[in-house]
């Protein structure tokens, strides 16, 4: 089977579309939009990357991934900003979703509908399992949604949610492997309940 998002002809015939990348942490979002950002420019496509300002984890400007790959992006607060930004774009790269206001979805469907590729990353979950920010709608309109799993840290299997490991209940609360840890559905349940203890 050819993904969408890797059929040669879909990826440059210039069509609008809407591409999500979701799954927990460590599961090779931004790896995955970085990879598909890197193949558009080898097209030579136009590219623009927007990320949230507030996700200053590895950089200021680039977007980085846990393992070190990164690519030159625009730190923005707002999702309007995007549409600033790009009037000579063919392919729109946006990670770290979750954290934009829900006005991400009507940019990203204007930004499609004026023939611009959107491939967009983020945490579908936030630690408590809960849907997180404009994901949900995002994946809604999408025309591909690619859900990428991380490894569960506990028992090998394949993970679909991000565990916090200290405490805090705000939803939002930048961190890496010192915060998180990607576990299964089961191991993530058991270790919820023995968070739930300590309380
Ligand atoms: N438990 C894990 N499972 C899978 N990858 C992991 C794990 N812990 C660290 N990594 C690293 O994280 C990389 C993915 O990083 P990244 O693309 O930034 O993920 P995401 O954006 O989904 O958080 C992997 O290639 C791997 O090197
Ligand atoms: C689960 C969860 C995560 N976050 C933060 C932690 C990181 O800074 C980012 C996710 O980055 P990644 O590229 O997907 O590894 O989000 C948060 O603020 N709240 C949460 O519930
Ligand atoms: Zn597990």
């Amino acid at each position: 089977m050819v993904l969408f998002s890797e059929d040669h002809i879909q990826e440059t015939r210039r069509r609008g579309r809407i591409e999500v990348i979701c799954g927990s942490m460590f599961s090779g979002k931004t790896e995955e939009l970085i990879r598909r950002m890197k193949r558009a420019k080898f097209a030579k496509q136009r590219v623009e990357i927007f990320k949230p300002a507030i996700d200053t984890r590895y950089s200021e400007e680039d977007v980085v991934s846990h393992d070190s790959h990164s690519i030159a992006s625009t730190p923005i607060d707002s999702s309007a900003s995007i549409l600033l930004f790009t009037s000579e774009i063919d392919v729109v790269g946006i990670d770290e979703a979750q954290f934009f206001d829900s006005g991400l979805v009507d940019v990203c469907n204007q930004l499609a509908n004026n023939g611009i590729r959107v491939i967009v990353a983020g945490l579908d979950m936030d630690f408590k399992g809960n849907p997180f920010g404009p994901m949900p709608q995002l994946c809604a309109i999408a025309d591909e949604v690619s859900k990428v799993h991380a490894i569960c840290v506990k028992c090998g299997q394949l993970a679909s949610f991000s565990h916090r490991t200290v405490k805090n209940e705000k939803q939002v609360l930048l961190g890496e492997t010192s915060e998180y840890e990607p576990l299964c559905r089961e191991c993530y349940l058991r270790a919820r309940k023995e968070d739930e203890k300590q309380i």
